[in-house]
């Protein structure tokens, strides 16, 4: 058979994470997906929490000849990162056919307990080979609220680049815009996908989550889904200064050390004192990415960054927060532990967070 290798000629395949929590939707949209014939240069692995691969075998009925590998030894989150290295690097070597040309993606689809930054981490083992990094996934549509009391479930979300709202067949009209809009608040720096074809909103997902340079801006305030997730707090912090760069890393450090796995994203464009060029500072659940310079931003609005935490309040926020002149309102209208967080349901409403 005339084959090529996969090499380091061509640029390294995209590794996609596709989350989201059980039963929300995950393998019957990969398995409409490897119908599209785009799907020729993906290649599948697999994470499921329990020993017998049932989503491989629905997957490897439908899935022509796309490369898919099993990793049914347990949720890959915890226990599953050498085997996960192993698959991949076994993606990588396998001769593929001149036709098909090279290896453009690996998706891997979690099991629906895993939460992303403790696969993120687990992915550490395939730094060397500089795949680019994206996260995927499903917000059940049927199911939203319901899945809500699953601290699994607002990581998988929250931690989300693209949000697929499935299960939208379903749902009439209006029901299914109100999904797509809680999908919104809960995360609000995802781009929400929705559509009855599903293998084409997951094409769509992954081009979303891919690598962008454009800057994004900060969202509303008050643009919520009024009370859709009273778990999740959606926290914008805004800095009128330009903060010491040890400063920033101290808060940053504080807050994750406070939240711990309450915190679920963080992303944000500061311009610190020492530098004119604003870092991209973010987080999957408690990883953090190292901040880097982020040239395209244009921070017309100022320094922010938006924090996405569950059972959290603004007080909780303003206990770690020194005075760096941070300004910090809610996005979301929510309410958690009975009573409002005060701010975020009228616009522009602010509250000035000093020291404690
Ligand atoms: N009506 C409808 N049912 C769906 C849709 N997507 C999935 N389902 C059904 O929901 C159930 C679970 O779907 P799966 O694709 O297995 O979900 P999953 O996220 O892979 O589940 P786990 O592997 O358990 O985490 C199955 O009975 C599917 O047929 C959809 O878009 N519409």
């Amino acid at each position: 058979m005339n084959s090529s290798r996969h090499s380091s000629a061509h640029a390294a395949p995209a590794f996609i994470v596709l989350t989201g929590f059980l039963g929300s939707g995950k393998t019957t949209l990969l398995r409409d997906f490897l119908d599209l014939p785009e799907a020729a240069d993906t290649a599948i692995i697999v994470n499921e929490a329990g020993e017998i691969g049932l989503d491989g075998a629905v997957l490897a009925d439908g899935g022509g000849d796309v490369r898919l590998s099993m990793l049914a030894n347990g949720c890959v989150c915890c226990q599953g990162a050498s085997d996960l290295a192993v698959a991949v690097e076994a993606l990588l070597r396998v001769d593929r056919p001149e036709a098909q040309g090279p290896l453009r993606r690996i998706i891997l689809e979690t099991s629906g307990l895993s939460k992303p930054g403790p696969v993120l981490r687990s992915l550490g083992v395939l730094a060397e080979h500089r795949m680019p990094v994206s996260i995927v996934s499903t917000y059940d549509a049927a199911r939203g609220r319901q899945l809500a009391a699953f601290p699994e479930a607002l990581a998988q979300w929250a931690g989300a680049q693209a949000l697929i709202v499935t299960k939208t067949d379903l749902l009439g009209p209006q029901a299914r815009g109100q999904a797509g809009r809680e999908a919104g608040a809960v995360n609000p720096l995802a781009r929400v996908i929705s559509g009855t074809q599903r293998g084409k909103a997951l094409w769509d997902a992954i081009a979303a989550a891919g690598p962008r340079d454009a800057g994004f801006d900060p969202p509303e305030t008050g643009s919520a889904e009024a009370g859709a997730h009273p778990r999740i707090g959606v926290f914008l912090v805004k800095m009128a200064g330009e903060p010491a760069y040890e400063a920033l890393a101290a808060w940053l450090d504080n807050l994750a050390g406070l939240l711990g796995d309450r915190l679920l994203r963080l992303k944000g464009l500061v311009r610190t004192g020492e530098s004119d060029v604003p870092l991209l500072v973010q987080s999957v659940g408690t990883l953090f990415s190292m901040p880097r310079p982020f040239r395209a931003a244009k921070l017309d609005r100022g320094s922010f960054i938006v924090v996405i935490a569950r059972d959290t309040t603004l007080g909780d926020l303003r206990g770690v927060t020194p005075d760096l002149g941070m300004v910090v309102t809610t996005t979301a209208a929510g309410a958690f532990g009975g009573r409002k967080l005060g701010v975020g349901s009228r616009p522009g409403m602010a509250e000035r967070v000093t020291a404690p």
